[in-house]
């Protein structure tokens, strides 16, 4: 069973993007998604090998965000992939069928196509506006959820669907009504001031406060 809560790195340095991710994995995040869009591979490659390690002293999941052959190379976990990034079956082929391959989507037709190639989750969003990620597609709102689990049930799909984009403690119960499976989150956790009281709030309202 997938973690409800997915972390979301942020962070324009490696050593940003260290911190965010040690702050998160020391208050209680197990899934993280290493998010850095960095110029310089470099600084990629160092930054996932030392999260890598990271997450394992943590037990935590890791995914890559777009890079494919990254993931591969430092053996993590799982690689999110975006509507313009890899194709799910060319990334399956490279990354393997035990990995966890996560994918875009802004509609219906956009989860159809990523389940029919063979993704293990879904990202959908953005639930509202968000200055996290440039080139937002359009705002589903909390109704554009509906509509698309909706659809999803109709057609007897049961990809885990995980919210994202602007997320806040107070979306979560009403997203999770909508049926999603849970909520990817970046900015919430990063800038929060109590980090292991908003993370449990977040764990309560995902799992039903049968976290203890
Ligand atoms: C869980 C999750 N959902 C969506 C995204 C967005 O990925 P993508 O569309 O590839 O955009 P970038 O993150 O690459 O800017 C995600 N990363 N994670
Ligand atoms: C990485 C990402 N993808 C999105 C999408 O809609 O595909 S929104 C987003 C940013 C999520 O960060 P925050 O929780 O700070 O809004
Ligand atoms: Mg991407």
């Amino acid at each position: 069973m997938f973690n409800k809560l997915q972390y979301i790195s942020q962070g324009s340095t490696v050593a940003a993007q260290l911190n965010n991710i040690h702050l998160a994995l020391d208050n209680g995040c197990h899934w993280i998604q290493m998010r850095f869009k960095s110029k310089q591979d470099s600084d990629t490659f160092a930054l996932a090998e030392a999260v890598k390690i990271l997450c394992q002293e943590y037990l935590a999941h890791l995914i890559i965000n777009d890079n494919v052959a990254l993931a591969k190379h430092i053996a993590a976990d799982g690689v999110h992939l975006g509507l313009t990034d890899m194709p799910i079956d060319q990334a399956r082929n490279i990354f393997g069928a035990t990995k966890i391959i996560g994918a875009t989507a802004n509609s219906f037709e956009d989860i159809q196509k990523h389940i029919q190639n063979g993704c293990d989750y879904i990202g959908l969003g953005p639930y509202q506006f968000t200055t996290t990620k440039e080139n937002l597609s359009p705002v589903l709102g909390l109704e554009g959820y509906r509509s698309i689990l909706t659809k999803m049930h109709q057609n007897g799909l049961s990809t885990p669907v995980y919210a994202i984009g602007g997320i806040t403690l107070n979306d979560v119960q009403p997203l999770m009504q909508t049926g999603v499976y849970g909520i990817a989150v970046s900015g919430l956790i990063t800038h929060c001031s109590h980090p292991k009281k908003t993370i449990k709030q977040l764990k309560n309202n995902l799992y039903g406060n049968l976290v203890v």
